[in-house]
């Protein structure tokens, strides 16, 4: 078979939401290629976190089956959070459907959970190995669903301020241009992670940022973290960037006509446009960039990059696939 759904962006490309039906119950969640949970604001939670989010209430599912004793915690790397209890209910993305799914139902949530809220839960769609239920561990709706899959390939199609899309079971190839490029992920730390050591501004000659660096594909990101010596060589050549620590990143001014900035994907180069670097307005004249330095050892290359690059994800052989679009 194959799923298809909407992938809606927030104001300012923040994040992107889908809907996807949980016994019979529609939410919108976000499809986070950075983790391995799917957890869902529950009616269990408080109302004070409830408010403005829709929620899933186990009790209204004819399908919903309690794991006894199961539960999760997750922690992502901005620092927030989800921990609850966990069941099974038949989960359809589109028309890819899983019938003992697990749902992980939010007991509590940190703050900026509370306050997105268009956001009612995560899909998470990075390696099993990651999922955080305890006492067994629970299986991605992507590991789910792949044996009755087409294609065991998912593939996202996100765009800047417009409606894209994630397709379970298939590449169509009407949603990007030119050659895909196929590279192998090292699936050791439960990521879709690469070696992206390279990197280009603009037309300028092709550098190496820090030798055997690596990064994951994280669609649950906004912007794109990369090393440090990526940064400073980008907005050296944007005149009047600045690095602002009030604004908490490279900021520049709005009108800037911006470089495209090329990026290696385990060896062959990839590029984002340099419009995309133009993230959101924080005063008058400045704007944020997209891209930014991270203070980790390891680079995230979050919706900025796809929205330059339609990415296809096949968990058949652990490869990620790029091309423009
Ligand atoms: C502090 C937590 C560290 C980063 C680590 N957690 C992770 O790596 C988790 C699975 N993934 C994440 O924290 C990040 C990838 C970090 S690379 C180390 N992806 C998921 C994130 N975008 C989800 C999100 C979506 C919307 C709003 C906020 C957060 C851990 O549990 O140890």
């Amino acid at each position: 078979g194959v799923g298809l759904v909407t992938a809606t962006p927030e104001q300012n490309d923040v994040e992107y939401l889908s809907p996807v039906d949980i016994g019979g119950q529609t939410l919108n969640l976000d499809f986070d290629s950075g983790s391995s949970d799917l957890w869902v604001f529950s009616s269990q939670l408080s109302t004070a976190a409830t408010t403005g989010h829709t929620v899933y209430d186990p009790n209204k599912s004819q399908s919903f089956a309690l794991i006894q004793g199961a539960t999760f915690s997750i922690s992502y790397g901005d620092g927030s959070g989800a921990a609850g209890n966990v069941g099974t209910d038949t989960v359809n993305l589109g028309g890819a459907t899983v019938t003992k799914q697990a749902v992980e139902l939010a007991t509590a949530v940190s703050q900026s959970f509370v306050e997105d809220t268009n956001n009612n839960g995560l899909l998470g769609l990075a390696f099993s190995k990651l999922n955080t239920v305890k006492p067994a561990q629970q299986k991605t709706f992507f590991d789910n669903v792949m044996p009755s899959l087409a294609e065991p390939v998912f593939t996202a199609d996100l765009k800047k301020a417009a409606v894209g899309s994630y397709e379970f079971g298939r590449v169509d190839a009407a949603k990007f241009t030119g050659a895909m490029t196929f590279v192998p992920v090292n699936t050791t730390q439960g990521f879709w992670q690469f070696t992206s050591e390279k990197f280009a501004v603009g037309t300028g000659a092709v550098q190496t940022s820090v030798a055997g660096s690596q990064a994951i594909a994280d669609t649950g990101t906004t912007l794109i973290l990369a090393e440090p010596a990526v940064a400073r060589a980008y907005y050296a050549q944007v005149p009047n960037a600045v690095n602002d620590a009030q604004a908490g990143g490279f900021v520049f001014p709005c009108n800037s006509n911006l470089p495209d900035l090329m990026l290696d994907i385990g060896g062959t180069m990839a590029k984002v446009s340099g419009s995309d670097i133009n993230f959101a307005q924080v005063d008058a004249q400045n704007c944020f960039g997209g891209m930014q330095a991270t203070p980790a050892n390891l680079q995230i290359y979050g919706d900025i990059f796809f929205k330059s690059n339609f990415v296809a994800f096949n968990g058949g052989n652990s490869s990620l696939g790029f091309a423009p679009h």
